[in-house]
């Protein structure tokens, strides 16, 4: 199996696993089901990624920062659990499962897996979202939408749109359902790793709000803030907020 391979299928099977918790745990409180799936999922990507990449380092969400990381060639960079506050929320399907591989500087891999509606999209082929010739739909957080996203909406006349999860917003642009994905204010890089190798993928235009590239592996994993949008956005989004 080859790591784009790996990475499609553990993103799928730890949704799986996310869905199970889930129903386990329908009547519990929100703060358990948020646990248990961080936890579990964690758990899950650790053991399937030492038993198939025995040599490779981890950088998880859920996991303790291993130093070895960052003299390794090959790093994993994973969120067991992306959009945790609406998976705890029964009903939504707004989360998602991040597994990306980064080697020697870039994303090489990635799979977002949206197990409640039983997708994965994942490197190396991923379709270009269909056209769409209405106001530009601009993918924000429904928890913290950033300052920023008003600006953005005036400069392209658009319409904001809240969603939960990184990898959600950033499967909306892949897939057509949004235009834009503009954040700030705090993010690491499990949060965008995975996400952004399959925008990638699918031609779309990824990077920071500064127009500068996004860098993954780095001593601290902080990357607070992202664009990810069709390429004829990118002059205008990165205009507004520049
Ligand atoms: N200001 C902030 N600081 C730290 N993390 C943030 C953040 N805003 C968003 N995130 C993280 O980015 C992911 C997507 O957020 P949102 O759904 O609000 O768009 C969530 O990941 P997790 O669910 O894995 O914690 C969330 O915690
Ligand atoms: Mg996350």
């Amino acid at each position: 199996m080859n790591d784009h391979q790996l990475a499609a299928q553990l993103a799928t099977e730890a949704g799986r696993l996310l869905l199970r918790v889930r129903e386990e745990l329908a009547d519990a409180g929100e703060a358990e089901r948020k646990a248990a799936g961080d936890q579990r999922s964690h758990d899950f990507l650790m053991a399937a990624l030492a038993a198939e990449r025995p040599q490779d380092a981890v950088l998880s969400e859920e996991g303790a920062d291993n130093p070895v990381r960052l003299s390794a060639e090959r790093v994993w960079i994973v969120d067991p659990l992306d959009g945790t506050r609406e998976f705890s929320e029964l009903g939504r399907d707004d989360w998602a499962v991040h597994v990306a591989l980064w080697q020697s500087g870039e994303l090489t891999a990635g799979a977002v897996a949206l197990p409640a509606r039983g997708t994965t999209l994942a490197t190396p082929s991923v379709s270009a979202p269909p056209a769409h010739d209405a106001a530009p739909r601009i993918a924000v957080s429904r928890s913290r939408p950033p300052a920023i996203a008003e600006a953005v909406r005036e400069q392209l006349n658009g319409v904001l749109v809240p969603m939960g999860s990184a990898g959600v917003k950033v499967a909306a642009v892949v897939q057509g359902i949004a235009d834009v994905y503009v954040h700030a204010g705090g993010q690491y890089e499990w949060d965008s790793a995975a996400p952004v190798a399959v925008a990638r993928a699918a031609g779309l235009h990824t990077s920071r709000i500064d127009g500068s590239p996004l860098i993954y592996n780095r001593p601290d994993p902080l990357l607070p803030d992202l664009v990810v949008c069709r390429p004829e956005y990118a002059q205008g989004v990165l205009a507004a907020i520049g």
